[in-house]
């Protein structure tokens, strides 16, 4: 009897560890799933804003900037992997695959149909260096920064910061070196590049198509006169001798001549210059930005810009605030700062007084060609 009881008790208590066994197998795999699942998406994240980090560094005022940008991001991935290497969960190896496959020292976008390669390009993961697409060819002193720095709050958009001059200076240098200064970017981001004197530079035009025939081409285009008095002033902040605006505007100290040899006037002859680009390009792939309202409705100016890349209007009204002191829109925050901010000493400069004769006698000598420029682009500036 006490062989049957025990016999029962037994199987009871084989029954109980069999059913504890199973309800502890079920926790630890529910337990491991759970882990895995949060783990992995810890590390999604880690991975997703390291590389939008990576993307959204940006070169500011120096070239030099580029191999820091790259080195920084670089190191930001490395971190990602140690990161999630002490996780100890399995992405980890994916996330050290991905810092050991991109590649930041070559410059170029690689082609390779690997397996490991096709899941990150899946993922979008996979920046590298591209031509521009799109060139702010111009004019200097007309707001080109501005438009660059507004233009690039859109996340689709990546650009160099420093002016390469690319197409002027160092066209020697090759495809290679200008694409090694580009930003990394991934698939669907625009490359931009802005260099103003590529606008006025003979040579460029041809040399942009042999690049790429497709190339957009932005160009702000400001009242000749007060561009020549703007960049007169920005010579004038360089060179502590500088002679007189209307000294070096005219030819013999009298105001009948103007010097079209002096270069703040004649970068003002907008329509030479324009000839030549319409040669080489339709006028369908030129978009022309007006200086003037780019400072008094930014958000209009760039809507047409996002519309003219092909881009969602990202970039609104809600971006900008007026800063009176300044008397310039500004940002509420930017790629470089998250607070609000406005552009550097050198864009708002104050100008000196010019002689009202001498202002007059400059918008009489550049109406026709202003008049001609409007005729060529199909817009009306209605500059005085
Ligand atoms: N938001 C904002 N903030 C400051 N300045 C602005 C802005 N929008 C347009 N501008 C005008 O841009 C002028 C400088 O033009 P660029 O950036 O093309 O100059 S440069 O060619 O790159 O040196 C600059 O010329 P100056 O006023 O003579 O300094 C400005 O009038």
């Amino acid at each position: 009897m006490y062989g049957s009881i025990w016999c029962h008790n037994l199987n009871l208590s084989s029954r109980n560890l069999a059913i504890a066994l199973v309800v502890c197998v079920t926790l630890v795999y529910f337990s491991y799933s759970f882990n895995a699942c949060i783990l992995a998406s810890i590390s999604r994240s880690l991975q997703e804003s390291t590389l939008s980090n990576l993307l959204m560094l940006q070169v500011r005022n120096d070239s030099d900037t580029v191999a820091t940008v790259a080195t920084a991001a670089s190191t930001a991935i490395d971190v990602v992997a140690t990161n999630a290497s002490a996780n100890g969960v399995s992405t980890a190896t994916n996330l050290s695959t991905t810092a050991s496959t991109i590649d930041f020292s070559a410059g170029l976008a690689s082609v390779d149909g690997a397996p490991k390669y096709q899941m990150l390009r899946q993922q979008g993961l996979r920046p590298s260096r591209h031509l521009p697409d799109t060139l702010i060819i111009g004019v200097k002193k007309s707001g080109t920064r501005a438009l660059l720095e507004f233009i690039r709050l859109h996340p689709d958009v990546r650009a160099a910061g420093s002016e390469v001059h690319f197409f002027d200076r160092h066209y020697q240098r090759g495809l290679r070196w200008y694409r090694h200064h580009m930003p990394y970017t991934i698939e669907g981001q625009i490359t931009m590049e802005k260099t103003p004197s590529y606008f006025v530079t003979k040579e460029v035009p041809q040399r942009v198509y042999h690049m790429n025939t497709a190339t957009k081409l932005l160009i702000v285009v400001r009242d000749p006169v007060t561009r020549a008095i703007s960049d007169y002033t920005q010579a004038a902040s360089k060179k502590a001798d500088m002679k007189r605006f209307e000294q070096l505007a005219f030819v013999n100290g009298s105001y009948s001549v103007v010097d079209t040899n002096w270069g703040p006037v004649k970068i003002g002859v907008y329509a030479r210059f324009l000839e030549h680009w319409l040669l080489y390009f339709p006028l369908s792939q030129l978009l022309f930005i007006s200086g003037e309202r780019l400072i008094m409705d930014p958000a209009y100016e760039i809507g047409r810009v996002q519309d003219f890349l092909g881009l969602k209007r990202v970039v609104t009204e809600k971006h900008f605030y007026f800063n009176a002191t300044k008397g310039f829109p500004c940002l509420f925050k930017s790629e470089a700062r998250s607070t609000p901010h406005c552009l550097g000493k050198t864009k708002g400069r104050n100008h000196p007084h010019i002689d009202t004769n001498a202002i007059d006698r400059l918008r009489e000598f550049y109406r026709p060609f202003n008049n001609k420029f409007y005729q060529l682009t199909g817009i009306n500036f209605a500059w005085p």
